[in-house]
């Protein structure tokens, strides 16, 4: 009786596996041939699973991936069962202005709590409007200029930081400083003091530094999951990243705490967002942010703004120092420009500095910080896409390291030359015309960044401010190769003068080392 029951138990069993087999099966054939993508080229794997892009968000190396995906397949391919990635200026405009999209579900997968939109994850069109709305206000022109004093005060310390211990060879040399702490220490204050009207006082001091963890690893989880939204329902992170949770819950406990702080002191206290947002009301609906809402919003412009612009600064830090005739043109531009520090402001810099903002554009164009494809869903009655109609349903996206290399735009597109911004002799309108048309760190149309002037105005003060007091080079050794790239590999991290990203949503980084000294006047 025993024998019998285990046979009929196996007998189920094996029927089970059989059946669900022949389902995985019939699905992946259907995924291969009637599919309505079935038709577009790309990685076989990523045809049947989104495990494919999953795998590759969790390894960081998305961004290559999605490249080397257009060399192998050509402008579009077929990126996931349903999702379409295009890599034609074309594509990219008709994704990112198009009325017909929406953000991808993807983005459902990564807000902190049900209901907890912010600006970034509302895919409600009504609700990005209003939010967004509020927060252009907190972040216009004006609201900048007057922040601007407090973000040269964090800019003074960063140099000071950097000229710690110069003298220490002979030259007047510091000790190799690694750039990326030094970078993100100041971007993550910057934002403190922008969004909280305060800082972490990461520049001071190591107690807030496990905010730069707490962030990374919380981003890991965002990026897998904006790949495959599924798997959010497994909270696969409590197993990956057992300590992220621990850290983000002290990253929430730490802005809370900065939330009642900051009401308490009273709106006009500080220049920062939260004096230009809270009295203000959307003439649409009449409605202005709550408090909590406010605070929300916050919390993300920290992630949001923080390590990208750190990325920004690192990368150019690694490729003045990798490309040393850029190095030359920058120090005389901004040297002849500007007669003393005290004279540097974003307006004149962004204004006067051609070089100077053509070497901030040639990074972004070569590592951008979000070098992925932010996902868009094909609303009903379907759309063109670079002359190819897209029904209902499916997701489409340019990445953005995949376009920044496109050789179409960007000829000899793994070298460094901010020359390529600038009209000269040797380099026409239409010339430049082509390198901005499919440049797009930022992404475009209603859903790009809100905060680019943020990041203009610290990325610019701050590389200006650097390359008009100190002297800087990498060093000779191994610490001035950390963050090239290796020959010989083959996962396209081979290019040594390339600045090499970890790609999980935003960026990863290590490096470069740098040696400073004050400037000889
Ligand atoms: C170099 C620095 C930066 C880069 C490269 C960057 C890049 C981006 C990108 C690619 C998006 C689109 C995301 C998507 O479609 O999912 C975005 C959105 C956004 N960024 Fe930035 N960002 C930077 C700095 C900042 C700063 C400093 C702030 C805050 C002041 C900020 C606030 C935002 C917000 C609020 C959104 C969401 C906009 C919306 O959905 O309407 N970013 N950013």
């Amino acid at each position: 009786m025993k024998y019998l029951t285990q046979l009929i138990t196996l007998r189920g069993l094996a029927i089970a596996a059989i059946s669900l087999l022949l389902k995985v099966l019939a699905v992946c054939f259907y995924r291969l041939t009637y599919h309505p993508l079935a038709k577009y080229p790309g990685p076989w794997l990523a045809k049947l699973t989104d495990w494919y892009a999953a795998y590759h968000a969790y390894k960081g190396d998305l961004q290559l991936v999605m490249c080397s995906a257009h060399e192998e397949y050509g402008d579009i391919v077929r990126f996931g069962p349903n999702r379409l990635l295009f890599n034609s200026s074309q594509g990219l405009h008709d994704i990112y202005h198009s009325k017909h999209v929406k953000k991808s579900k993807g983005y459902l997968a990564i807000i902190p709590a049900p209901g907890a939109y912010s600006v970034h994850t509302s895919i409600d069109k009504a609700m990005h409007r209003h939010k967004r709305r509020v927060l252009t206000q907190g972040l216009s022109d004006d609201v900048l200029r007057k922040f601007e004093p407090t973000l040269m005060n964090h800019i003074h310390l960063y140099i000071q930081r950097l000229m710690e211990g110069h003298g220490t060879t002979a030259e007047g040399w510091t000790p190799p400083k690694n750039m990326t702490p030094y970078c993100d220490h100041l971007t993550f204050d910057v934002m403190g003091e922008f969004g909280f009207g305060r800082d972490f006082e990461m520049q001071i001091h190591g107690g807030n530094h496990f905010l730069i963890d707490a962030i990374a690893a919380s981003n890991v989880r965002t990026s897998i999951y904006a790949q495959f939204p599924e798997l959010a329902k497994f909270k696969l992170e409590k197993i990956l990243y057992p300590n992220g949770c621990i850290m983000r819950q002290k990253f929430l406990d730490l802005t809370c705490e900065f939330a009642k702080e900051r009401v308490k002191i009273g709106k006009d206290a500080k220049q920062d967002l939260f004096s230009f947002v809270i009295d203000f009301k959307n003439p649409e609906t009449g409605k202005g942010f709550t408090l909590p809402e406010l605070w929300s919003e916050n919390k993300f412009l920290v992630v949001a703004g923080s390590d990208t612009s750190s990325t920004v600064l690192a990368s150019t830090f690694f490729y003045l120092t990798h490309y040393p005739e850029c190095y030359s043109k920058l120090i005389y531009e901004v040297r002849t420009t500007f007669k003393s520090a005290d004279e540097i402001n974003s307006r004149d810099v962004l204004m006067k500095c051609t070089y100077l903002k053509a070497c901030i554009h040639e990074t972004m164009r070569m590592s951008p910080p979000a070098g992925g494809a932010m996902w868009r869903e094909v609303e009903e009655g379907g759309t063109v896409i670079d002359g190819e109609f897209i029904p209902a349903g499916f997701d489409v996206g340019t990445s953005m390291y995949a376009i920044h290399h496109n050789e179409a735009y960007y000829p000899d597109s793994y070298t460094y030359r901010p020359e390529r911004w600038i009209i000269s002799e040797d380099n026409t309108e239409e010339d430049v015309e082509r390198v901005q048309q499919a440049f797009n760190p930022f992404s475009l149309g209603p859903r790009g960044c809100v905060g680019r002037g943020l990041a203009y105005m610290e990325i610019s003060d701050t590389i200006a401010m650097v390359v008009w007091n100190l002297d800087f080079k990498k060093p000779d050794g191994p610490l001035g190769r950390v963050g090239e790239g290796t020959e010989g590999v083959k996962n396209g991290r081979h290019r040594v003068r390339e600045f090499q990203l970890i790609d999980h949503l935003t960026s990863v980084k290590d490096g470069p080392y740098i040696e400073f000294r004050p400037r000889k006047m």
